[in-house]
């Protein structure tokens, strides 16, 4: 499979509020191939959403560069989307307008006929036929983010960026939405890079796990291939004691940096 994202030499500094410089990411250096899952993971404020805001081009990374699909990241685009932990629906538009007001800014080439088929198609995938005309606050937290799913899938964009979509959720929602995004993902072989805290859902979704330092010389430490084959079943890959050795792989670097910052004094 061919590269699909290159992420080149990339540091990023902000400002601090002294008036210095504040170094978040550096020299990141990673590939990820069509239709790759990569999760991103790593302890808070290691820098794993301004990755993944800088590769979306909502943010300027302050050296190095990111190509999606041989294309420089600029600024956001189409073929990149975003979903968010805090679903960012407009609460005054039904679940079809939602999604249907993403497909028809993108697609306003195709006929109405065919975009109200593209909105149809996606809302029935994750499970929404017929909540379609249910306003936001009629939804449940799983709804609203099955909504988000289906407008950022409906649009057919190249590269997911997942931020901790599913962190607002109880277990048991998580835990299906996590299985219906990795089927969605498989069927469709979509790239993706989902930025999360939890390693079960780092190990279920993902086919490289991406380690993140904290304030290291080397933003990238340590990355986790997932060997599972696909299409995964969640219940007989946690059973397998290949699993219990990954988990335990991704839950020593967790404690060997947090370990590693409260010598630094940032715990
Ligand atoms: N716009 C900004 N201006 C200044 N500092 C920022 C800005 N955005 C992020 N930071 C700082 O950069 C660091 C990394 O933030 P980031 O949100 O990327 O971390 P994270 O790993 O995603 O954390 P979390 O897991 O808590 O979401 C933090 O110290 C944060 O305060």
């Amino acid at each position: 499979m061919s590269i699909f994202v290159e992420i080149r030499d990339l540091s990023k500094e902000f400002r601090s509020p002294e008036g210095g410089r504040h170094a978040v990411l550096t020299d990141v250096n990673l590939e990820i191939k069509q239709g790759e899952f990569v999760c991103l993971i790593g302890h808070s404020g290691c820098g794993k959403s301004t990755l993944l805001n800088i590769v979306a081009g909502l943010e300027k990374a302050s050296r190095g560069q990111v190509l999606v699909d041989g294309q420089l990241v600029k600024r956001p685009g189409r073929d990149r989307m975003m979903m968010f932990q805090n679903y960012s629906l407009l609460p005054w538009l039904t679940a079809w307008e939602n999604v249907a007001i993403a497909v028809d800014k993108a697609m306003s080439h195709k006929s109405k006929a065919e975009r109200h088929r593209i909105v149809a198609t996606y809302l029935e995938m994750v499970g929404l036929k017929d909540a379609a005309r249910k306003k936001p606050r009629q939804l449940s937290g799983g709804m609203k983010q099955r909504v988000a799913l289906a407008r950022a899938l409906a649009i057919k964009p190249k590269l997911l960026l997942l931020d901790e979509p599913f962190g607002a959720l109880d277990a048991l929602t998580r835990s299906s939405l996590q299985i219906e995004l990795m089927q969605i993902c498989e069927q469709n072989h979509i790239t993706a890079i989902m930025v999360t805290h939890d390693v079960d859902e780092a190990l279920l979704l993902s086919d490289r796990v991406v380690m993140l330092n904290t304030a290291a010389s080397v933003s990238v430490g340590q990355i986790l291939h997932v060997p599972f084959a696909r299409p995964r079943i969640a219940a007989e890959m946690i059973d397998s004691p290949d699993y219990s050795a990954l988990r335990h792989e991704l839950l020593q670097f967790l404690h060997q940096q947090h370990q590693a910052r409260y010598l630094a004094g940032l715990t």
